[in-house]
């Protein structure tokens, strides 16, 4: 058993402690409000961003970062995306004198605004490469509210260093939650953040009454952008059919726990993305993902129809109604589908 930090203390940071406090190790959660610390430590409950979970009462909640990581073994970031570079900066000094250099885990899906990059390449980029081990990502299907209820849920830990993932499946590993290892950073990595796009695209087609046949053709040719713009990126394109892939896409289209989903429907209701972020007090990555995978897609000149679509809709004066925009994509020019010879 070893000492785990974890930062971020929302619904993902606050089910993943609880995963491995039920696996004995010895786990720190850090927050930044005070109320939702102290809450974590006198109730055991963390309302706003878990209602109705009874969480392990061993879990140690702080504010203090350097209390939660001083001489932990694995450091699990669980911030949003937008957030992840300055929590690494924070991070820094803090590691310099750790007996031990812990393993990095990153657990948020999302592209850094701005620069375009990968959250394990935000890591690398700011932490000090002698004050770690490796990074590792965890990603894949995974619900807080399920995890919490311990519904069976399935993941993958992807690190260039197979030990590093191999570290994170067996602290995680337990009869409901089963973990996965892999390779391919950049293709579990991209499947976890471009899925949310896809995400917010199926709330708006639930929101305005289209069909199941209507969600099923969303998710597939869904996955065919996120597969195009994931290879050109440097992804081994099987990475796409996996579990943070099309295992992470399926749930997120299909699930009302979705925050991207339930954007998608309010945007069907008219909101813009103002108004949807600040009635969302969650995050809502896929609404910012679209901005920079669209930028993305042009830079490498790819095709990916849905996200432009949802670019020109959210980021656009063109003021391009959600009913207009997915006549544009019925009647494009007819296509061809994908196989392995092309
Ligand atoms: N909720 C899920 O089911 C789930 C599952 C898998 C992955 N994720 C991913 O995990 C990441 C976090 O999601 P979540 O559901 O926990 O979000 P959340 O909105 O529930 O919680 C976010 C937490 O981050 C904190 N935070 C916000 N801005 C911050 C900042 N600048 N510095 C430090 N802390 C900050 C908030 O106070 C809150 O505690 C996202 O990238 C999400 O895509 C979520
Ligand atoms: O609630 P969402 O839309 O952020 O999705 C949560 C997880 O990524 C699902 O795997």
């Amino acid at each position: 058993m070893m000492k785990i930090a974890i930062i971020g203390s929302g619904s993902w940071g606050s089910a993943l402690a609880k995963v491995l406090s039920e696996n004995k190790h010895d786990t720190v959660l850090w927050g930044r409000k005070q109320t939702i610390i102290d809450e974590i430590n006198q109730t055991h409950t963390n309302e706003k961003y878990l209602p109705n979970v009874s969480l392990p009462k061993e879990i140690k909640a702080t504010t203090s970062l350097s209390e939660a990581v001083s001489n932990a073994s694995m450091i699990i970031l669980v911030v949003p995306t937008n957030a992840m570079r300055q929590m690494a900066q924070e991070l820094n000094p803090l590691l310099e004198d750790q007996a031990q250099a812990p393993v990095i885990v990153h657990a948020s899906k999302g592209l850094e605004m701005n620069t375009q990059l990968r959250i394990s390449e935000v890591l690398t980029e700011v932490l000090n490469k002698d004050n770690y081990q490796d990074v590792v990502v965890l990603s894949g299907p995974s619900h807080a509210e399920e995890v919490a209820r311990q519904d069976v849920t399935t993941l993958t830990a992807a690190s260039d260093n197979l030990e590093a993932a191999q570290a994170v499946q067996q602290a995680f590993m337990n009869r409901y939650f089963r973990v996965y290892t892999n390779t391919d950073v950049i293709g579990v990595e991209l499947g976890g953040a471009l899925k949310n796009i896809i995400a917010v695209g199926a709330g708006i087609i639930s929101g305005l009454g289209y069909g199941d046949n209507a969600k099923a053709a969303l998710i597939t040719r869904g996955l065919a952008e996120i597969s195009r713009l994931g290879t050109a990126r440097g992804a081994d394109p099987l990475t796409f059919i996996g579990l943070s892939g099309v295992g992470d896409l399926i749930v997120t289209c299909t699930s009302p726990h979705s925050r991207n989903f339930q954007a998608g429907t309010l945007i069907a209701k008219g909101y813009s993305r103002a108004e949807v972020s600040e009635k969302m007090f969650m995050v809502v990555e896929g609404i910012l993902t679209v901005k920079v995978a669209y930028e993305l897609a042009k830079e490498y000149d790819i095709d990916m129809p849905i996200t432009e679509m949802l670019y020109l809709a959210l980021y656009t004066d063109k003021k391009i109604s959600v009913e207009d925009a997915i006549e544009s994509l019925m009647l494009r020019e007819g296509k061809q589908e994908e196989s392995l010879d092309k």
